[in-house]
């Protein structure tokens, strides 16, 4: 007998697969809309499945291939979607019975309104699926025997010409691997010994990352994050290691500045640069999106930042063409630093958005560096001479890292490229590369981040 409990699970990672489906939007927005309100353990499950199915897609079609009678092709997505997660419990989650996997499945079905023959469709081609659990690693290789990518053929050709056959593989492999929680402490509350013992006698596994001198790595915590210690005291912000590289490159001051952080999102880098830059500072953090906004909001109060006009970190809703539109008006007082986390095709952020791989198209790329030499452009006004212009991605793609500043730097010669290393902490040195740049890749441990400073001549 299936566990209704689980059947919620399957039925949360169906939903929320096949509106991804439908009309795709960031994944883990998705999940958390549909499965948000579900108990913990069926939340996990929905995760695991939800999560799962996307970095594992390549494996569970070749599969049902062969067990389906009908071409994937000319399924709806909530059909196909189904199959993936039945087959995907089968294929990955050993601990799951194959009886508990087909029937909480096919009961899915049943409920997701199929007609009775589908209903009996989906059950046939799990149970041929069940039969044969132990031979399913056979379609985790490819016809030559190498393990499949999971990624679009695609990305993998552009990354085999960029990094290199084995490079491209480890890529595509960390893709499809869960990564691990990275914190970032915040020290404006807490050192990261401190906060390490903290959470060690909460009996939660962490050790010191291994270039930011902030960052925690947490081992096999199963969430939700928010009972995670010091949460609510605002102890640590969830960042990447590579995110945590980027504020840095804006500090180093040793006198108040001011700072517009033009892409702030949900804050990530605005937290972290509140907690570098020297007392009495003041920085501007821009966003557009409702959503992000409040998030940002949320997320400077519980870290303990003041905002508002006058205060440590200055939030407006809005974009940057028009705060330089009104700046200029207003004949606004210069930057010091400007830090442009521009919008971007993510191929970075995959092992934690495992969603981007199969919605990303070639032609998204130079549709997104458009945007980026226009994000630089509207910077440079607001930016005072002497100062500091930071371009930041979550790209692993020259289109919207080096070719950006080039294009950037043949249209504004005032500008020169500054050495990441000068003020990256010495640990994360090595991942500067030709020309100064910051870029790290999944394979160095931590996402693929690309950074290049730009100093504007006095
Ligand atoms: C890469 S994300 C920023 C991530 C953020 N800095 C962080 O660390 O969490 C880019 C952000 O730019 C915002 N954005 C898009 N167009 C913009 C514009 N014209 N002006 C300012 N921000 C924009 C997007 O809404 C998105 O949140």
């Amino acid at each position: 007998m299936a566990n209704p409990a689980q059947e919620n699970a399957r039925t949360a990672a169906v939903d929320t697969l096949t509106r991804w489906a439908l009309q795709p939007a960031p994944i883990d927005r998705l999940f958390d809309s549909r499965a948000g309100r579900l108990a913990p353990a069926d939340r996990r499950l929905a995760r695991a499945i939800v999560y799962g199915v996307l970095r594992h897609q390549e494996v569970l079609d070749a599969a049902l291939t062969e067990f389906s009678t009908h071409p994937l092709a000319k399924m709806t997505p909530q059909l196909r979607m189904t199959l993936r997660v039945g087959l995907f419990q089968l294929a990955f989650l050993s601990r799951i019975p194959a009886s508990a996997a087909v029937n909480s499945t096919v009961n899915t079905a049943k409920r997701g309104r199929h007609p009775p023959w589908l209903v009996g469709f989906v059950n046939g081609v799990l149970r041929r699926a069940a039969a044969e659990r132990e031979q399913l690693g056979r379609f985790f290789v490819d016809e030559n025997g190498r393990p499949r990518c999971n990624h679009p053929e695609w990305l993998c050709t552009r990354w085999q010409a960029q990094f290199g056959e084995a490079a491209m593989r480890s890529i595509c492999a960390l893709n499809n691997q869960e990564p691990p929680l990275s914190l970032r402490v915040n020290t404006c509350k807490i050192g990261r010994a401190d906060f390490l013992a903290l959470l060690k006698k909460s009996g939660i596994r962490a050790s010191p990352g291994r270039y930011s001198p902030v960052a925690l790595v947490v081992e096999g915590y199963p969430g939700p994050l928010q009972t995670l210690s010091g949460y609510e005291a605002g102890f640590f912000q969830v960042q990447d290691e590579g995110a945590q590289l980027i504020a840095p490159l804006l500090s180093g001051f040793s006198t108040p500045v001011r700072v517009l952080d033009a892409c702030a999102g949900l804050g990530g880098k605005t937290g972290h640069l509140a907690e570098l830059l020297p007392a009495g500072s003041r920085i501007v953090a821009l966003e557009p999106d409702r959503f992000r906004f409040r998030t940002l909001l949320e997320n400077l109060s519980r870290l303990g930042h003041a905002t508002g006009p006058g205060r440590r970190v200055e939030p407006l809703a809005g974009r940057l063409e028009g705060f330089a539109r009104a700046q200029g008006r207003d004949q606004g007082e210069k930057f010091d630093a400007i830090l442009v986390d521009a919008p971007c095709s993510g191929t970075g952020v995959i092992r934690r958005q495992p969603d981007i791989r199969w919605i990303r198209r070639p032609e998204d790329l130079p549709r997104y560096a458009s945007g980026q030499i226009e994000l630089l452009r509207q910077a440079v006004p607001l930016l005072r001479p002497g100062g500091l212009l930071v371009y930041a991605t979550c790209s692993l793609e020259p289109e919207e890292n080096m070719q950006v500043i080039s294009r950037f730097l043949a249209e504004h010669s005032a500008f020169t490229p500054e050495p990441a290393s000068l003020r990256l902490p010495e640990t994360a040195r090595k991942l500067v590369r030709a020309g100064g740049a910051f870029a790290s890749r999944p394979t160095d441990g931590c996402d693929g981040f690309f950074a290049c400073c730009l100093r504007r001549a006095l």
